[in-house]
């Protein structure tokens, strides 16, 4: 288990040194089209497991969009504190 934090300095790691096999690599080599689709293709699935699924299913959608959420963070250059201080 990580938190919100944690997943992000994960996530940055992964850009700057680029291992092998990243999901995450290839997510932001797809570039922002590809990256904001998913957001939207993800967004969609909370929704539907919100409507039609059990508590788990939308948790486990929720954090698939948290986690595409900071793909599309980091390949705008934004960091936390760049969101955080719109809360
Ligand atoms: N938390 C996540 C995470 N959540 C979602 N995803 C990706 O988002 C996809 C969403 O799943 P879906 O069920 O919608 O699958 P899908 O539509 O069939 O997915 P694709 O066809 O697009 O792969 C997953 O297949 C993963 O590619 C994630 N990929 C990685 N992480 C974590 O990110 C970190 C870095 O991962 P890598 O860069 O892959 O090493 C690790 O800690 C991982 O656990």
């Amino acid at each position: 288990m990580k938190t919100f934090e944690e997943l992000f300095a994960e996530l940055q790691h992964r850009a700057r040194t680029r291992p092998e096999g990243s999901g995450t690599v290839a997510a932001l080599d797809a570039g922002v089209h590809a990256i904001g689709k998913k957001v939207v293709e993800e967004a969609a699935e909370v929704w539907m497991a919100a409507e039609y699924q059990s508590r788990d299913e939308a948790a486990e959608e929720i954090s698939q969009l948290l986690y595409h959420l900071q793909v599309l963070m980091i390949s705008l250059d934004l960091g936390l504190d760049d969101v955080y201080r719109h809360l």
